[in-house]
């Protein structure tokens, strides 16, 4: 079975120079930050590489509560738009996440909710962007845009499309077996994807997420089901998953990659050491060097004076987020597990 098919006039047409009119200035990248810990090297490195392939949209962070004062104000100066969140748990149960700490994941539910904007891409903290990507704005709306996933490495094992060899990225290698019905649904990476806050999706998100119990995946499986219908798969080239590499390198053309998704075990940019299998990958060192660049290049610090970004402060005040939040909601906050 061949790749679904995109619209490729969309991610060939090269980004017009955009005025930040009415209309333009209802886009911005969004991230996500938890913790006291490191991550937010990755949002500062994501700060920078969006300036330096000048995109015309501002980012903003969507952040939790126990993400410390310093760490708010480095963003703050690196021109990043501080948009405070509360968190989101699922309904307990005997989950085992992949990761212990994806139960915090489900907080990025919240940015449905950023309506202020018409329409985000969303960006982990651990993805850099190589490219400009702001063409990705003009999709047609309606739709959820993001990266089919790879199911070969072990944080897989707990799927039946790990146990049987099955994967999407290669579907004619080992075939979905007749008598386990048909394939599943095409599955996305959630760490990039293109969206339309809108009041009504993000109620129905928090509805839904009171009565589906939470899978290994969080967020990402949740997300996966609840946009099975409007999904839209985009080239690898928008969100490239680290595995693909060494799992599927007849599909990986490194040079035309505009996002590097650095979440293959020991591949943080800022916690790198080479250890971890397939780290001493050139290709791996490489990719890691090229973070580190954009992360020390002091000429991408972001300027008071430099626009697009107006270092406008979104800091909601707790009460105003909490009013807005439909009935139901766990509201006491639960420091995660720290992440690996
Ligand atoms: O201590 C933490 C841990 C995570 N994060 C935020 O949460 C994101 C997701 O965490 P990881 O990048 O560590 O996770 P992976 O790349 O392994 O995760 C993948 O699976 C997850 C399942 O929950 C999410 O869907 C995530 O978007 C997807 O890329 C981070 O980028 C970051 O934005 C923090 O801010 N602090
Ligand atoms: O969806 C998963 C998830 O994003 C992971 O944590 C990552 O390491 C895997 O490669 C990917 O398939």
């Amino acid at each position: 079975m061949a790749p679904p098919e995109v619209p490729v006039d969309v991610f060939t047409a090269t980004s017009k120079v955009l005025t930040l009119s009415a209309g333009y200035s209802k886009r911005a990248y969004v991230t996500f930050l938890a913790g006291n810990g490191d991550y937010v090297k990755g949002v500062v490195g994501l700060a920078k590489g969006l300036r330096k392939v000048k995109t015309a949209y501002p980012l903003v962070v969507a952040i939790l509560p126990d993400v410390p004062e310093e760490h708010r104000e480095i963003l703050r100066s690196q021109g990043c738009i501080v948009r405070e969140i509360v968190p989101i748990y699922p309904p307990k149960n005997q989950v085992e996440f992949a990761m212990a700490y994806y139960v915090i994941n489900y907080s990025k539910l919240r940015i449905w909710n950023f309506e202020e904007y018409s329409k985000m891409i969303y960006l982990d903290a651990d993805i850099q962007v190589y490219n400009n990507i702001d063409h990705l704005f003009d999709t047609p709306d309606g739709y959820f845009y993001a990266v089919m996933d790879c199911f070969c490495e072990h944080t897989w094992s707990h799927s039946p499309q790990y146990k049987v060899g099955y994967c999407q990225q290669c579907p004619d290698k080992v075939t979905w077996p007749a008598e386990m019905g048909s394939p599943p649904p095409l599955y996305f990476n959630a760490g990039m994807f293109v969206f339309e806050p809108n009041r009504l999706t993000y109620e129905s998100l928090l509805e839904n997420l009171l009565v589906v119990p939470p899978t290994p995946f969080a967020e990402q499986d949740f997300l996966n089901m609840f946009f099975q219908k409007t999904y839209k798969p985009i080239p690898l080239a928008y969100n490239l998953v680290l595995a693909m590499l060494w799992r599927h390198p007849e599909n990986v053309k490194l040079d035309e990659v505009n996002v590097v998704h650095y979440c293959a075990a020991g591949s943080k940019p800022w916690r790198y050491t080479g250890v971890e299998e397939n780290m001493q990958r050139e290709d791996i060192k490489m990719l890691v060097a090229k973070w580190w660049e954009v992360y020390n290049d002091e000429s991408l610090d972001f300027k008071a004076d430099q626009p697009p970004a107006a270092a406008e402060d979104q800091t909601f005040s707790k009460s105003l987020i909490m009013g807005s939040m439909p009935h139901g909601t766990a509201m006491t906050y639960i420091p995660a597990p720290t992440a690996a």
